[in-house]
């Protein structure tokens, strides 16, 4: 099933929350060493997505990581598989220190990568005993990528990286996560229509539970195409 490049393949992904559909027959292509950017506006499934294909929300339909299902392991076997997550909220330990919430990702039988991380977030080097509640949003979110990569993954999820974010602070978020995809397959949520655009090569836009359109990064260029994709008047900020 998998298209050949894709490291994710997604398939009639159905889920429910309670009693809600919340999402209705998604396919998704994540092609290797690509950024692919999820679109949407509030509440139309982007997160349900992301947790669905992690194994968090129960759900049915097709998840293929490299042409090997994984949609019927649990979370932590998908995470083995090669998937790391950098959820929303980011799930930083305030109480610990950096180099703590760090060393909580380490993974058994493999090597982990302090070299990779330090060099991509030389900032954090500087803070490794630095209370991690006491460091700034932009901080915090390099601790929550910084543990996502210190195993070796094949995909890396991060949802809505820049999310609460002041604007310099979003560039700086941007800047790192342009660094990091060089090294790796990432899928994100990204509501900042200039950070998806500086960010993606590949975009999908979600509405109602479902995918209404997919394309290359060009697709955010047209702002009017854009809007109407998304549902949203002329007159809304998108
Ligand atoms: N645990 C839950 N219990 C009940 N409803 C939920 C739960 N999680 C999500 N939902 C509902 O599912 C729908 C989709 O939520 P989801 O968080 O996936 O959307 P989203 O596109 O990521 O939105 P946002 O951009 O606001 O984060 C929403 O209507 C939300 O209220």
């Amino acid at each position: 099933m998998t298209t050949i490049g894709s490291v994710l393949s997604v398939r009639h992904l159905s889920a429910r929350i309670g009693t809600s559909q919340i999402l209705h027959g998604v396919d998704l292509e994540v092609p290797r060493n690509q950024t692919t950017v999820i679109l949407g506006r509030n509440g139309v499934g982007k997160t349900t997505l992301l947790r669905s294909i992690l194994g968090y929300v129960e759900a049915s339909g097709d998840v293929e990581l490299l042409g090997r299902p994984i949609d019927r392991l649990p979370t932590h076997k998908r995470v083995r598989a090669g998937i790391a997550y950098v959820p929303e909220d980011r799930d930083v330990f305030r109480s610990l220190t950096v180099e703590e919430n760090l060393r909580l990702a380490e993974r058994a039988g493999q090597v982990p990568r302090y070299d990779l991380v330090f060099d991509l977030f030389p900032d954090l080097a500087d803070r490794r005993s630095q209370n991690a509640g006491s460091l700034s949003g932009g901080q915090q979110q390099m601790v929550a990528l910084g543990r996502g990569l210190l195993a070796e993954c094949e995909l890396l999820i991060v949802d809505e990286p820049t999310k609460g974010l002041s604007p310099r602070v979003v560039q700086e978020v941007v800047d790192v996560l342009a660094r990091v995809k060089e090294g790796v397959t990432i899928l994100m949520v990204e509501q900042n229509l200039s950070a998806a655009q500086q960010l993606a090569d590949d975009v999908v836009v979600i509405s109602e539970g479902t995918v209404v359109a997919s394309g290359t990064g060009e697709m955010l260029v047209d702002r009017d195409k854009l809007r109407g994709f998304l549902g949203v008047g002329r007159s809304e900020e998108v």
